[in-house]
């Protein structure tokens, strides 16, 4: 910014005057610190030298406001222990609930080594100490790149009983980003640690809801071909890794699979071990259990968030259902004379309608499994796009697989019977579950592997006499 020494004379001012009087609204404007050295230098040209000692103190200290954090406007929010509620509350009630979680969290980022003192708790013995802090103490959080310094502090609660809170300080500008993502983040973080501590459990449909028992399946996912096994779990993963960006845009991450093959190839292990993967719980829909279209919203609603719906033999739980076309869902013709299935009324289009009602609960993290054993009986509505997001085919014991099973069993990778094995497995049609049985029936690994391989033998030569 250049000033004019001429329009300066000509309105009578000392020209030095008129430049501190340019500068003064130059420097009040100049944003950055390389403007105000600009600005600097040409003051140290034009001034006297008196003039330039005060402009240059003056620009100093309004430089330092400027720039320096310290000086920096604070905010801080209080999160009281003992809020408006009655003090015998319990802490996951209403207002203390913010209070507990936070401090759950910091338990987590409280840095031992920092702190001069410290408080441990924890409840009956095998449940988990907690660190805090004492009141007096703070500490800081980094989340974001911003600091966030937490506070306990110790206050008087009503009728004189100490009331401990939790003080969050932060620069002003920090404040939208504080409320809007920092705090939903630590009640996030938290949330999710819970839902990882607890149990998993099964739900099974009676009537119109849901009765659970505690999911003790192991966690393992069943022998499968190594690369299909990849990408399950790759798909997981993303689904794990998108879920964070999902919520913070407001969406929900839905995903539908579609297991298939035959019978005792390990689908059901398949969905119990994808629920533990993810931590999430089961809901295990038996179809021929529902009576009809209407109750499949209610028992919808009566789920919970963060679950895996999966409905087992979709092709042939229940045989009668009528469609609008007189076909069953597995696209067969309803016999009338089915007796038995009087009375139950699922069309595949209320199924239809009810996958996409789970589809459109908005905010809901969501997976639907479905299995069958035969693939090309289905409804090609239920394999359309977008509501079968993956096919995963679990398929007759194949070498890879069955060398999982052994080491699995035996934590043996070869054995002279393994080739003889390789080769039998490629001419018949065994289950995992078959092999499975074969491998359970001794404990030592050479005579369970004679009784597998006797047993493919049997089944070779069955083949060889049908033929
Ligand atoms: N691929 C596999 N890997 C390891 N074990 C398996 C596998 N497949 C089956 N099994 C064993 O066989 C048992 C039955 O398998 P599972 O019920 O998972 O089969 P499925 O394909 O769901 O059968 P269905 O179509 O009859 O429901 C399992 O409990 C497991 O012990």
């Amino acid at each position: 910014m250049a000033t004019d020494p001429t329009s300066a004379s000509a309105a009578g001012l000392p020209s030095y005057a008129k430049a501190v009087d340019a500068y003064r609204k130059a420097v009040a404007t100049a944003a950055t610190a390389t403007a105000y050295a600009v600005l600097a230098r040409g003051m140290a040209r034009e001034l006297l030298p008196q003039d330039l000692r005060a402009a240059v103190s003056w620009a100093a200290s309004l430089l330092r406001a400027r720039l320096e954090p310290r000086t920096a406007e604070r905010r801080t929010l209080v999160i009281k222990r003992d809020q408006e509620s009655h003090h015998h509350h319990h802490p996951c009630d209403g207002d203390a609930a913010l209070y507990v979680d936070v401090r759950q969290y910091l338990a987590t980022r409280i840095d031992p080594r920092s702190m001069r003192r410290l408080c441990l708790s924890g409840g009956v013995s095998g449940s988990r100490k907690v660190l805090s802090m004492e009141p007096g103490d703070s500490m800081i959080d980094n989340f974001e790149g911003v600091a966030f310094t937490w506070a306990s502090v110790a206050g008087e609660g009503r009728r004189g009983i100490v009331a401990e809170s939790l003080e969050l300080s932060f620069d002003a500008e920090h404040t939208d980003m504080a409320l809007e993502r920092y705090v939903p983040f630590i009640t996030a973080t938290v949330e999710e640690a819970r839902r990882q501590d607890r149990s998993l459990l099964i739900y099974m449909n009676e009537g119109s809801g849901w009765s659970s028992m505690t999911h003790h399946h192991p966690a393992t996912i069943p022998a499968m071909n190594p690369d299909l096994k990849q990408s399950v779990i790759a798909d997981l993963d993303r689904f794990l890794k998108r879920r964070d960006y999902y919520r913070r845009i407001g969406k929900a991450w839905k995903r539908g699979y579609l297991l298939y093959g035959p019978p005792g190839t390990g689908k059901s292990s398949l969905v119990a071990a994808m629920a533990n993967y993810l931590h999430f719980n089961l809901y295990d829909l038996d179809l021929s259990e529902v009576s009809g279209n209407a109750m499949l919203p209610r028992l919808l609603n009566r789920m919970s968030n963060r679950s895996i719906l999966v409905i087992e033999d979709i092709d042939c739980c229940f045989s009668a259902a009528s469609r609008d076309d007189g076909k069953d869902l597995a696209g067969h013709d309803v016999a009338d004379d089915s007796d038995d299935d009087v009375g139950k009324k699922i069309t595949l289009s209320g199924l239809l309608n009810f996958i996409d009602g789970l589809w459109s609960t908005s905010g809901e993290e969501r997976i639907i499994v479905f299995t069958t054993n035969y693939k090309d009986h289905l409804d090609r509505a239920l394999l359309r796009p977008g509501r079968m997001d993956m096919h995963v085919y679990m398929g007759y014991c194949g070498w890879e697989a069955f060398k999982t099973l052994a080491h699995n069993y035996f934590l043996i990778d070869d054995h002279p019977l393994f080739p003889e094995i390789q080769e039998l497995l490629s001419a018949v049609e065994v289950t995992p579950a078959e092999v499975s049985e074969m491998l359970l029936r001794s404990e030592d690994a050479g005579a369970a592997l004679l009784g597998v391989t006797k047993f493919l033998r049997e089944k070779k030569q069955e083949i060889g006499e049908g033929n």
